[in-house]
């Protein structure tokens, strides 16, 4: 991308060009924003955040990760919708001029590069037609392929028949525990122990080195809920009353935009089980607004949400995400 004039914020995009993208957002809004490569992927991908800042050190942040389920299409879109939003929205919206006056924001937007870009790569197809040099690995159709609902990350370890760890259960809380499954060809596979995965291990690094995020919140696909800790447990957590309260006042800015019904509450009550999650991570470390979304739809398409809904749906998350920020701005 030479500019970022000629990107369609309405369509899905590539690995490469959703970087390329990057560099020329971070180009043309040098004043406000920046990249930042906190590691690198088990296939040596660059693992890059924005940094949306006005000033100061180390100010109190914000943390917003979407596409650590790569298949998770409509999240990456959102994100990449999201961080245009933040730059055109400051010295406009006074509540988002006000959080940034303040608080920093950090966006990373491709949480799994490894598997994006594998869901963008045609299998080769049993039986496919292959190009006229009869070469059997190429493929020469576009279009779908299995490839496309891949969900883990794509790394392997010797003695070990499938690939890819759920990016979602590879955190320290509740590790191991119902909702994660030890069989590394589940798509709940938890990995071979807490953070062994780059992809989760660079965003604990820099999330304990920065030492003052005040909110984390992590943006998967499809159901429409917006969720808070615990998924590891039943349990309620201390600030329950808080989130809740919370979570009902963003779903109700979200449903405000186009109507879209999301249900709220905790991960374990409101939708599963589910142990070592970003968020419960995030909130045993401190983090207290920590939350999740799964955003449209509810399962007419699922993953494969038509690109006519991406500026709908980043439209309407991003009200449920400012009522969150303002929040922790506030508290
Ligand atoms: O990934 C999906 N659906 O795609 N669902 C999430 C649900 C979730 C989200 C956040 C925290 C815990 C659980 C999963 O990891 O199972
Ligand atoms: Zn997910």
């Amino acid at each position: 991308e030479r500019s970022t004039s000629s990107f369609s914020y309405s369509s899905y995009h590539t690995l490469e060009e959703i970087y390329s993208w990057i560099d020329s957002f971070v180009t043309e809004h040098a004043n406000i924003v920046s990249k930042i490569q906190i590691g690198q992927s088990f296939e040596n991908r660059s693992i890059l955040v924005l940094k949306f800042s006005t000033g100061g050190f180390q100010r109190q942040a914000i943390w917003i990760d979407t596409g650590i389920h790569s298949r998770e299409w409509i999240t990456h879109a959102t994100g990449i919708w999201t961080a245009d939003k933040i730059v055109s929205e400051y010295g406009k919206d006074c509540i988002l001029t006000n959080i940034l006056d303040t608080m920093d924001i950090f966006l990373e937007i491709v949480s799994n590069p490894d598997g994006f870009a594998f869901t963008h790569s045609m299998a080769r197809m049993s039986g496919a037609p292959t190009s006229g040099n009869g070469l059997s690995n190429q493929v020469i159709h576009p279009g779908l392929s299995q490839n496309r609902l891949w969900r883990k990350n794509k790394s392997s370890r010797p003695g070990v028949a499938c690939i890819g760890v759920d990016l979602n259960r590879n955190w320290k809380s509740g590790f191991g525990g119902n909702g994660s499954n030890d069989n590394p060809c589940s798509e709940t596979y938890h990995g071979p122990y807490p953070h062994s995965e780059p992809e989760v291990s660079a965003i604990v690094k820099f999330i304990t080195d920065h030492r003052n995020i005040k909110a984390l919140i992590s943006i998967h696909s499809y159901s429409q809920m917006l969720m808070y800790p615990y998924g590891y447990s039943l349990e309620p957590v201390s600030s329950k009353e808080e989130l809740c309260n919370l979570s009902k006042s963003a779903a109700q800015a979200l449903y405000k935009v186009h109507g879209m019904q999301y249900t709220y509450g905790s991960i374990s009550t409101t939708l599963y089980m589910a142990s070592g999650v970003t968020v419960d991570w995030a909130y045993d470390s401190g983090i207290k607004y920590s939350f999740s979304f799964e955003l449209r739809d509810t399962g007419q398409y699922g993953f494969l949400l038509p690109a006519t809904q991406i500026i709908p749906t980043a439209q309407e998350t991003w009200m449920a995400i400012r009522t969150i920020m303002i929040h922790t701005l506030n508290h």
